[in-house]
């Protein structure tokens, strides 16, 4: 007879949000502590976490649908003590998941205290396992900045990342995609184990209109949202299209003007918002898809930008998470026609993406929630972080130049763990 292991019991959790006073959180990343740190922050708002309460890892193709079907059993059993509602307070889960559905392994946690800023609302939310003791308060040591940091190749070198490109650009040329996504990584390694927090202050800092994010070792400042799912209205901000940033501000102006003329971006831009705006249209009543994108500015470049919206009928059913399932992978990340881009990738791309362009966010009691695309982000193993860039490749892509663009991507980054 064999004997099948029971899966482990849903916890009964018990979550309190309380109001607190603004100028308490003020600078929420300065009550961070190192144990188990969670951070999803924009502008200065959102939230940081620390514990946890509770927690489940998956893989596979049914990693959203496990994680998402524990999520919504532990909320069914848990009791919440809300006293803010607002999106973001009661019972909070905080996730990252893998690119691919193999290899790869995705996390969905939730903390046992939550920090939260909204405007001129704040909040703290306590999580804890029914019966057992609430969380107590944890002493928050100074930020230590990695030191004696040294950057190496990861899986591929620059110049055979570059025939890589060259490979896909000829598969294009002969018919078989439209376009796809090719990564590159780079490793970076100090002389200690390094306090993820330091390099999360500095993105924040330098990125601010970008997602500054960190769950479970994933780290990163994304610019592009997925999706945000907030009381029945749903938002994609779609990327894709970039040129790198000269510092003179009358030159960039000029090269933001070529940009939203330039044909090779506009296609792979219309790609990228035809899959999101295609994957959205099933649960929405309505939806608003701008004809031409805008030219977002970041500290190292500059996108191409749409903001797809739409009000979804099927909340009650279709949780924040599982909308991200169905735009992922996204032509900003996968490529045109994605199955085609997703199995090339797998053929040439020569490295794992772990959880490098995978969705990253949070979700409510309610299913609604927020879910970034893990861009400009690494991972942090101990004293070493690999760092991650990936390129939209079309048929006139060059490779020394989409090689320059994967360096200005890696900017934020390399500067957050040098502390430049
Ligand atoms: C895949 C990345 O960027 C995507 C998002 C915006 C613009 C892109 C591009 O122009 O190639 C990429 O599709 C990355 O930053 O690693």
């Amino acid at each position: 007879m064999t004997n099948h292991p029971t899966p482990p019991a849903t916890p009964s959790l018990v979550a309190v949000t309380e109001a607190v006073e603004v100028a308490e959180v003020e600078a929420l990343l300065d009550h961070l502590p190192r144990t188990e740190p969670v951070t999803w922050l924009r502008n200065g708002e959102g939230m940081v976490g620390w514990g946890v309460a509770a927690r489940i890892r998956t893989t596979g193709p049914e990693r959203f649908r496990d994680a998402d079907k524990w999520w919504a059993e532990l909320c069914d059993q848990a009791q919440v003590r809300d006293d803010v509602d607002q999106p973001g307070t009661g019972l909070l889960a905080f996730g990252s998941f893998a690119f691919a559905d193999q290899p790869g392994d995705s996390v969905l946690t939730v903390p046992s205290v939550i920090l939260g800023r909204r405007g001129s609302v704040a909040w703290r939310t306590t999580v804890h396992v029914e019966d057992s003791p609430a969380p107590a308060a944890v002493e928050v040591e100074p930020r230590v900045e990695p030191t004696g940091v040294l950057f190496s190749d990861g899986a591929l070198d620059g110049e055979t990342w570059m025939g890589v490109v060259a490979d896909a650009v000829a598969r294009i040329d002969a018919g078989d995609l439209e376009k796809v996504v090719l990564a590159r990584d780079l490793i970076a390694t100090a002389d200690a184990e390094i306090d993820v927090r330091a390099p999360v202050a500095h993105l924040a800092t330098h990125y601010p209109t970008c997602w500054t994010f960190h769950v479970d070792g994933m780290f990163g400042a994304t610019p592009e949202m997925l999706v945000r799912r907030e009381r029945g209205l749903v938002t994609s901000r779609v990327l894709a299209g970039t040129i790198r940033r000269t510092g003179d501000d009358e030159r960039d102006l000029a090269l933001a003007a070529t940009l939203a003329r330039s044909s090779k971006d506009l296609e792979e831009h219309e790609y990228a918002v035809r899959s999101v705006a295609d994957a959205l249209e099933p649960h929405c009543s309505s939806m608003n898809v701008p004809e031409s994108p805008f030219v977002l500015h970041l500290p190292n470049v500059m996108h191409l930008a749409t903001d797809v919206n739409g009000v979804v009928h099927d909340a009650a059913t279709v949780s924040s998470l599982r909308l991200a399932e169905s735009l992922h992978p996204s032509a900003a990340v996968g490529g045109t026609p994605t199955p085609v881009a997703v199995a090339l990738i797998a053929e040439i791309e020569g490295m794992d993406r772990g959880r490098y362009a995978g969705p990253v966010g949070w979700i409510d009691a309610d299913g609604d929630g927020e879910w970034g695309i893990a861009l400009r982000s690494a991972s942090v193993d101990g004293a070493q972080v690999r760092l991650f860039a990936g390129c939209g490749i079309v048929g006139d892509s060059a490779p020394e130049a989409e090689l320059a663009e994967s360096q200005a991507k890696f900017v934020p980054v390399r500067d957050a763990v040098t502390g430049a």
